[in-house]
C-alpha cells in the first residue's frame, strides 16, 4: 500500500455511540491535500462529533481517523501538523491577542515572532496589542485562525468558522482558506450553510443522522442532481409552450408571476423546444442547481437532529 499523503485525512468506519444516540454511524471519507473539503449536514448531523474524533478529543466507539496515516494522538508534534478551530476562539480576557499567541508559541516550542507573523496573516497586526475582551466576534474568529496557523500546519480543521462573520469577513475567510489549500494543504471545514460551501469548497462530504450521504467534488455532487436544475421562461403563449415542453418530457409549472418554471432542463433545451414550436420568448433564465436544493433532496427524510 502506498503511504498516504502527509496532509490527507482518512476517516474509516468511524462510529460514536452515546448512551441513546448514535452521533456518527459507520462514517468513511477522505480529505485530500490541496483541496478545501466542505463537511455539510443539518444541525445535529454529527459533524462536531466527527471532527472531535479526528482531533482525538472524543474516543470513537469503533473505526479510525488518521492524518497522513497517523492517529492525531500519535502525531509527534501535533501543532506543526494540524491546526483546528472548534469554536470561536477564547483567550484570557485581559490578555492581548499578541500575548495570547505568544503563550501558545512558548508552550509549543515555537519562536515568539511567529505570533506577529500569524497576526499579519489574518489582518490583526494593527490591533494585536489590544486586549481580548475588546475583540468583536469577527476578530475572535480571525484570532482563532491565527492560533490554528501558528505551527504552519499541513492540515486545517474548522468547525463552522464563519459563524458571526459579516459578509466581508466571510469573503476574507474564503480567500484565506482557498489560498491555504492552494499551497498543497488540506482544509476540512464544517458548515450547515450550503450556499457558502458552494463558493468555498472543492469537495463536499454530506452527512445526515451520522451517516454519509454523498462525497465528491462539488461539481459532481451538483451534476449528479442536474435533474433539479431549473429554467424560468416568460412567453406571451404559455399554453402552447407548456404543451410543447411536456411533449419533450419536461416538467413545467405555471408560476404566480406569470412565468413558467421548467425542471430538469438547460436553457438551450427550453429555447430549442420553443423555437421548434414557433413560440415567442420574452425571457429565458437558467438557475443552476444550488447546493441548498441538492442538499434538501439528498437528505430528504433523514432528520439531522435525533
Ligand atoms: N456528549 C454527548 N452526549 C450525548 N449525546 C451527544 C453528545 N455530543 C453530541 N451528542 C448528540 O449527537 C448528535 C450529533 O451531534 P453533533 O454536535 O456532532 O452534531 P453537529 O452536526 O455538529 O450539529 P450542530 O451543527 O448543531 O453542531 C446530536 O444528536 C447530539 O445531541
Amino acid at each position: 500500500m502506498s503511504r498516504p499523503n502527509h496532509a490527507e485525512i482518512s476517516v474509516e468506519h468511524l462510529t460514536k455511540q452515546y448512551s441513546k444516540v448514535r452521533a456518527v454511524d459507520d462514517l468513511s471519507f477522505t480529505v485530500h491535500a490541496g483541496r478545501v473539503t466542505g463537511f455539510l449536514g443539518p444541525n445535529g448531523a454529527g459533524k462536531t462529533t466527527a471532527l472531535r474524533m479526528i482531533l482525538g478529543l472524543v474516543t470513537p466507539t469503533s473505526g479510525t481517523a488518521t492524518i497522513g496515516g497517523v492517529r492525531y494522538a500519535d502525531l509527534p508534534d501535533p501543532i506543526r501538523h494540524v491546526g483546528a478551530i472548534l469554536e470561536a476562539s477564547s483567550a484570557h480576557r485581559g490578555r492581548t491577542a499578541r500575548n495570547h499567541l505568544r503563550v501558545i508559541c512558548r508552550a509549543s516550542g515555537l519562536p515568539d515572532r511567529r505570533a506577529d507573523e500569524v497576526l499579519e496573516m489574518v489582518g490583526l497586526h494593527t490591533v494585536g496589542g489590544r486586549k481580548f475582551k475588546g475583540y468583536s466576534l469577527g476578530m475572535k474568529q480571525r484570532l482563532g485562525i491565527a492560533a490554528a496557523m501558528l505551527g504552519d500546519p499541513r492540515v486545517l480543521i474548522l468547525d463552522e468558522p464563519t459563524n458571526g462573520l459579516d459578509p466581508e469577513g466571510i469573503r476574507w475567510m474564503r480567500d484565506l482558506l482557498k489560498a491555504f489549500a492552494a499551497e498543497g494543504r488540506a482544509v476540512l471545514v464544517s458548515s450547515h450553510l450550503l450556499g457558502e460551501m458552494q463558493q468555498l469548497a472543492d469537495d463536499v462530504v454530506i452527512i445526515a443522522a451520522g451517516r454519509l450521504i454523498r462525497q465528491g467534488p462539488v461539481s459532481d455532487v451538483l451534476g449528479e442532481t442536474a435533474g433539479v436544475a431549473k429554467v424560468r421562461v416568460r412567453t406571451p403563449q404559455p399554453e402552447q409552450l407548456s404543451a410543447a415542453l411536456r411533449d419533450a418530457q419536461l416538467e413545467v409549472s405555471a408560476q404566480a408571476d406569470g412565468s413558467l418554471q421548467v425542471l430538469g432542463a438547460e436553457p438551450a433545451k427550453v429555447g430549442n423546444v420553443a423555437f421548434t414550436a414557433g413560440v415567442e420568448l420574452h425571457e429565458l433564465i437558467g438557475e443552476a442547481a444550488d447546493l441548498e436544493r441538492v442538499f434538501l433532496e439528498l437528505t430528504a427524510g433523514k432528520a439531522g437532529a435525533r
